[in-house]
């Protein structure tokens, strides 16, 4: 046993989910993924941990320089909810409305989308569901990145 899981034994702290400290006892396997990871609380910190992390990457900051970031955890938030199977109240763009035209190589997207994984990853969500994002991030690439032949 490692350390970490004898302090957690000894502490009775279950880790049940993405959230620690949730209540004991809370099903954790079956309903959505949406569910799963802990709901709207989960995905709002997954979603600021991931900013903060784009954002404090020099390679990527600049894209965000005038963007309003509320508006934009929201969006994302909204956005990573439907994909999770929770309720759809997406009310922003379209990813190929809102990314063709900035520019974006195939570079910045996949540090964009290793940032996305290791928060879920560093916040301990289900395998399966670090998978399945990971998938969805390769199926909506086309739409994000910015192709060769477009004027930029
Ligand atoms: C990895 C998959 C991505 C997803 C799921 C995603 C999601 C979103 C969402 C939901 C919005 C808000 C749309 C709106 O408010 O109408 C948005 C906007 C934006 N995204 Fe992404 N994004 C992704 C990748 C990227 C990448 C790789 C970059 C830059 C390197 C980027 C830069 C931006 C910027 C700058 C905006 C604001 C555009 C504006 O306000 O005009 N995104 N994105």
């Amino acid at each position: 046993m490692t350390e970490t899981e004898a302090n957690a034994s000894s502490t009775g702290e279950a880790r049940t989910g993405v959230l620690p400290g949730r209540p004991a006892g809370e099903p954790v396997d079956g309903g959505s993924a949406y569910q799963r990871i802990g709901g709207a609380v989960a995905v709002q910190a997954a979603v600021r941990i991931f900013y903060d992390r784009v954002l404090a990457d020099p390679e990527l900051a600049g894209y965000f320089e005038s963007v309003e970031m509320a508006g934009q955890r929201r969006h994302l938030a909204l956005m990573l909810t439907v994909l999770l199977g929770g309720p759809d109240t997406y009310d922003g763009r379209g990813l190929t409305e809102a990314h063709q035209g900035l520019g974006i190589p195939p570079a910045h997207y996949s540090r964009v989308g290793g940032y996305l994984v290791a928060t879920l990853e560093w916040m301990d969500a289900p395998a399966d569901v670090v998978d399945y994002i990971r998938a969805a991030l390769e199926r909506v690439e086309p739409q994000v990145v910015t192709r060769g032949d477009d004027p930029v």
